[in-house]
């Protein structure tokens, strides 16, 4: 029986060794492999300096002419791959998901206190509890709940809208801000919602320079974490933890103040009342899930139904086209519903065309590797930030198709395939975007509501003068344009349904 055991252990042990050899010799073979090509480096600083902003996915898109599908940039400790195709997005971060589901390390971030909502965490127990609660509250059923809702602040923008057209861009703004804020807390309009926009538009601020690595001496130098706290980058990381602190706390107390049956639904409130099973610390964990929302939406809802304003004004055909369709469907005596959106093909042709046309992140959000790893024969490092330049594939050479021009007719052609954007614009594998079908519904709801109600035409001059900016959500500077009701008939319908809204 000994000696059987003791065979035994010197097989297992022969197999383990074998493993570990097998995996040394793989890991350091596959380190003598080259990284991806890249611009050429300087010492110390590599060519990390190339990628600068803005408008990064500009330089990127150019690069893959000379560097191909995979562009890697190192420097500074770090080291970056640029990634160009579909092909290679999918298989590095869907297909290989465990290994390039990490987040870039935010030295700056991590000191304001993001690191406790879990669109920044790593890939870990705080990034999953916080994922489950997310998806508990916005899969495709759960949205069907925030239909009236999102219906009610697209009225809401409209009638604004019949007031001060002129205010457009800050209008818009206001109303991707309310959807989030009435969906996650269910807050109603006037000064307490306006205080929570405040201070979720001020927390954006700050996350849109954290995530810029060069902003902050302590993310290029992150020994200086440590610095004493009267140092310049220190006092800023106090005052931010201070808005992160309140954009975490102060919505999410009044909800628990309104619990006893009188919160309005919201996605507080659902997990609240009904969480899901074995969340651990479920208070905070639902606050930075919340607190996500803001910073996730607002954004990316904001450029989009911008960069349809100017491709409606930019082409008075497709739209002629698109309020005919609405004008067929729904008819005349009312404005579109969510419910509406199955059978408005051309309507859905158009969001499609509006994301792919300008993309709201076209670089979507960064991924980091926790492992080395080798694709198509380069060697990706360990900690490699990995940047899905969805710019390159929207505006991907076409035949048939001119990639500049902004033509819903590409996604209504069986004949010619074409990428449907829902499939890159929200993301890779397991850090996927939980709120897509939601932003769906938004998008679907204000691009038809605005149809409905208004022309959009260039401005008296006929110039229309945009330009676009941004470092990570590529944004329209403001930009002149008309918007005016189609009819009387039309201002009074949007009043009169206005009067009706819940918010
Ligand atoms: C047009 C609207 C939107 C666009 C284009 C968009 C796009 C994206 C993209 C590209 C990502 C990164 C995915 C990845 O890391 O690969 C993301 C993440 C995320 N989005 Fe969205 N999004 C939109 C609206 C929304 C909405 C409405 C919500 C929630 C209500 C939301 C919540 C989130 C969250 C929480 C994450 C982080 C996920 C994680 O790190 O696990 N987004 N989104």
């Amino acid at each position: 029986m000994l000696e059987l055991g003791g065979r035994l252990g010197i097989v297992l042990l022969t197999l383990t060794a074998c493993y570990v050899l097998r995996r040394y010799v793989r890991i350091s073979g596959a380190r003598s492999l080259p990284c991806p090509p890249g611009p050429p480096t300087l010492p110390v600083i590599g060519n990390i300096m190339d990628m600068g902003p803005p408008s990064a996915w500009l330089k990127f898109t150019e690069y893959e002419r000379t560097y191909g599908n995979l562009v890697y940039f190192q420097g500074l400790g770090k080291s970056v791959l640029v990634v160009n195709s579909l092909k290679a997005m999918d298989e590095l971060l869907e297909k290989r998901a465990k290994k390039y589901s990490d987040r870039p390390v935010l030295i700056f971030g991590n000191l304001a206190g993001f690191n406790r909502i879990f669109a920044m965490c790593d890939y870990g127990e705080e990034w999953r509890a916080q994922r489950k609660l997310a998806h508990a509250s916005l899969s495709p059923a759960a949205v069907k709940d925030y239909a009236i809702m999102q219906e009610d602040v697209a009225v809401g923008l409209v009638k604004d809208l019949l007031k001060t057209p002129e205010d457009f861009h800050s209008l818009i703004r206001v109303a991707a801000g309310r959807i989030v804020i009435t969906i996650t807390y269910g807050t109603r309009p006037g000064s307490i919602e306006d205080e929570f926009v405040l201070i979720a538009e001020e927390a954006n601020k700050i996350a849109g320079r954290a995530v810029i690595p060069s902003v902050y001496l302590c993310d290029i130098l992150p020994i200086l974490k440590y610095a004493p706290s009267w140092v310049p980058f220190q006092r800023t990381a106090a005052y931010s933890r201070q808005v992160i602190h309140n954009m975490l706390n102060k919505p999410f107390e009044h909800v628990k103040e309104m619990q006893a049956g009188t919160a309005p639904p919201s996605l507080v409130q659902r997990l609240l009342s009904d969480p899901p099973e074995n969340i651990l610390n479920l208070e905070e964990r639902v606050k930075g899930t919340a607190g996500t929302m803001y910073a996730a939406v607002a954004e990316t809802t904001y450029s989009a139904v911008l960069t349809f304003v100017l491709a409606m004004a930019l082409n008075p055909d497709k739209q002629r086209l698109a309020q005919a369709e609405i004008d067929r469907v729904v008819g005349m005596d009312r404005l579109p519903i969510i419910e509406d959106m199955p059978n408005l093909p051309y309507i859905n042709a158009v969001i499609k065309e509006t994301m792919r046309w300008n993309p709201s992140l076209p670089l979507g959000i960064a991924h980091r590797s926790s492992e080395d790893d080798v694709y198509e024969g380069y060697f990706i490092p360990k900690s490699t930030i990995v940047i899905p330049n969805v710019w390159a594939v929207a505006f991907e050479p076409n035949e048939k198709y001119e990639p500049r021009a902004f033509l819903p007719e590409r996604f209504l052609d069986a004949s010619w395939p074409v990428v449907d954007p829902s499939t890159w614009a929200f993301g890779f594998g397991r850090r996927i975007c939980p709120g897509r079908f939601l932003a769906e519904n938004s998008l679907f709801i204000f691009i038809a509501t605005l149809l409905s109600a208004f022309n959009i035409s260039p401005p008296e001059n006929g110039e229309i003068n945009a330009h676009f900016k941004g470092f990570s959500t590529n944004l329209l500077e403001p930009f002149g344009c008309r918007i005016t009701p189609r009819s009387g008939t039309k201002a009074n319908l949007v009043e009169a349904r206005a009067a009706q809204s819940a918010t």
